[in-house]
């Protein structure tokens, strides 16, 4: 399990283990990993040129001391030095290993220093350099240490010169990238997008959470040896979903695997009812009825032949592509008192499911509307509004996107980071619905089903489109393999 903590979560552990180390033992675990991780980037030191951006906290303070490292191993280090007053013993530590230590209104030789202190103040020649594009000297890797969780958005303005004139430059973020908010995953005006990011003792927020998830690149994480309580996120693994599969036990009959009903599709929408089933039918649960327009019910059975009529089930998939239908469809579901799945159209009478057992899969579209507010207020602060909605129905809510977000009141939220940008495409939110009815229905809480549904579908999408596209039955398809090689 990949574990996310807040800052003030992080600040506590550090306080504790601070009074058990020498001084500066923390700090030297951060600045050690931190330096091969650019090692590693750059093949080696010899010949590297590194350049640091060094704010005044102890986030500068990792980047000196790992430019200290680089430095003794033959790399060519310089600092920028964005704040009057920096980490003081990695300041000395880089001098001592021979880097070079400019303060802003310092500009370099090279003109790779720069001028400004607050205001953009640029040299003529940094104007030049600016309007044509071209790079300062040119540096291998930025080290971005301007800011780390003891920072707060938006960055000032010279930090934020400072990324114009290094950007194209591969950026390692120490801790997270300058600019984010570390707790919330939003943004605020300019920031780093960082290639990888070294993160210390714990992921952050920012680092699981869209938009800032984004720019945090790889995630490398170094044990520090904090002792953290639980934590606010989560990300399953493959170990984690293998745990948490169901998988038949020898006496097993297709009613003990679970069987999942499908009310979904309508004359309108018959591809969603086949896409829905798609999904269900992946065989985790041990058999699918379908329920529906006549019509829609023939090309059901046509397509999955194993699929039967109306009947018990021990969950519902309720709503993809129900159209009118959607009311009365999870009208009738709710009456059976099971679990269910509330998809596309019959999100809109969620309230209807509050405080039940229920995975509500909204995209960010619709959960605007089921909040009163607007889609882009929704990517841009997704994980605060997946736990708003959580916590006002009372039940599970799946905020898909490209990292998909599981939250229920009182558990940490759960992110999704398998999938590929091939998965937006039409449809595939009827193959996960149905999915994570089939786990609903094996037994799985709705937590749980929500989570190792989400991270199946995008293992399968990834799976299925080997970096090509793909179409929704395409990730249905490929399902069962993502399944067998968790299980194996
Ligand atoms: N916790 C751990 O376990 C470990 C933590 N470690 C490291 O310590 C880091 C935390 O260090 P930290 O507490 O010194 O804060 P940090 O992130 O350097 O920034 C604070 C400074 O930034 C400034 N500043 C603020 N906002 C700004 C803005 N918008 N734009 C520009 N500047 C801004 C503000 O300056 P001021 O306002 O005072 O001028 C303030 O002084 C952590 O991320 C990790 O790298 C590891 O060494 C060991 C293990
Ligand atoms: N950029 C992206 N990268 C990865 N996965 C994505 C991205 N955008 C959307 N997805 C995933 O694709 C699926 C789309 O579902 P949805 O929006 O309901 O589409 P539809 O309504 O057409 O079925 C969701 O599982 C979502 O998490
Ligand atoms: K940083």
């Amino acid at each position: 399990m990949i574990r996310a903590h807040t800052v003030e979560q992080v600040r506590a552990a550090e306080e504790t283990l601070l009074a058990e180390l020498p001084e500066g033992a923390l700090m030297q675990r951060a600045a050690h990993g931190l330096a091969h991780a650019v090692l590693d980037l750059l093949g080696g030191g010899y010949g590297g040129r590194v350049l640091l951006l060094v704010g005044s906290g102890d986030n500068g303070g990792d980047a000196l001391y790992a430019g200290a490292v680089l430095a003794r191993r033959g790399a060519y280090v310089e600092a920028w030095l964005l704040a009057e007053k920096v980490h003081p013993g990695g300041a000395d530590a880089l001098k001592r290993a021979g880097g070079t230590l400019r303060r802003l209104d310092t500009p370099s030789p090279s003109g790779s220093g720069y001028s400004t202190s607050g205001s953009a103040r640029w040299s003529s020649r940094e104007r030049a350099q600016r309007a044509t594009g071209s790079r300062p000297r040119s540096f291998d890797v930025v080290v971005d240490g301007i800011v780390g969780i003891g920072g707060r958005p938006p960055l000032r303005a010279d930090a934020a010169a400072a990324l114009e004139q290094v950007a194209g430059i591969p950026m390692v973020a120490v801790d997270t990238p300058s600019g984010v908010d570390v707790d919330s995953g939003e943004l605020a005006g300019p920031h780093v997008s960082a290639d990888v990011t070294v993160t210390f003792g714990t992921h952050k927020v920012a680092h699981l959470v869209d938009p800032a998830a984004l720019h945090s690149g790889v995630v490398h994480l170094v044990d520090i040896g904090l002792d953290l309580p639980a934590p606010a996120l989560e990300a399953l693994q493959p170990d984690d979903v293998a745990a948490l599969l169901p998988s038949p036990d020898p006496h097993a009959h297709k009613y003990t695997r679970g069987v999942v009903g499908v009310r979904a599709g309508s004359s309108t929408y018959p591809g969603a009812a086949l896409l829905s089933v798609a999904g269900a039918d992946c065989g985790l649960a041990g058999m699918v009825r379908y329920v529906g327009d006549p019509a829609v019910q023939e090309l059901v059975r046509a397509a999955h032949p194993e699929v039967v009529g109306d009947g018990r089930v021990q969950a519902w998939v309720v709503g993809s592509g129900a159209d009118d239908g959607a009311k009365d469809s999870l009208r009738t579901a709710l009456t059976d008192d099971l679990p269910l799945v509330v998809d596309a159209d019959a999100l809109a009478f969620a309230d209807l499911v509050t405080g039940l057992p229920a995975v509500l899969t909204p995209h960010a579209g619709e959960l605007a509307g089921m909040l009163g507010v607007d889609r882009a207020d929704v990517e841009a602060r997704p994980l605060h509004h997946v736990r708003e909605a959580a916590e006002l129905y009372r039940t599970t809510v799946l905020l898909k996107g490209r990292h998909s977000l599981v939250a229920e009141p009182g558990r940490p939220v759960r992110v999704t980071t398998t999938g590929t940008p091939w998965l937006a495409t039409a449809g595939a939110g009827d193959v996960l619905g149905g999915v994570i009815g089939a786990l609903l229905a094996t037994g799985l809480t709705p937590y749980d089903a929500a989570s190792v549904g989400s991270w199946l579908h995008g293992a399968a999408a990834t799976y299925a489109s080997q970096g090509g596209p793909i179409v929704a039955g395409d990730v249905a398809r490929a399902l069962p393999v993502v399944v067998a090689s968790l299980t194996r």
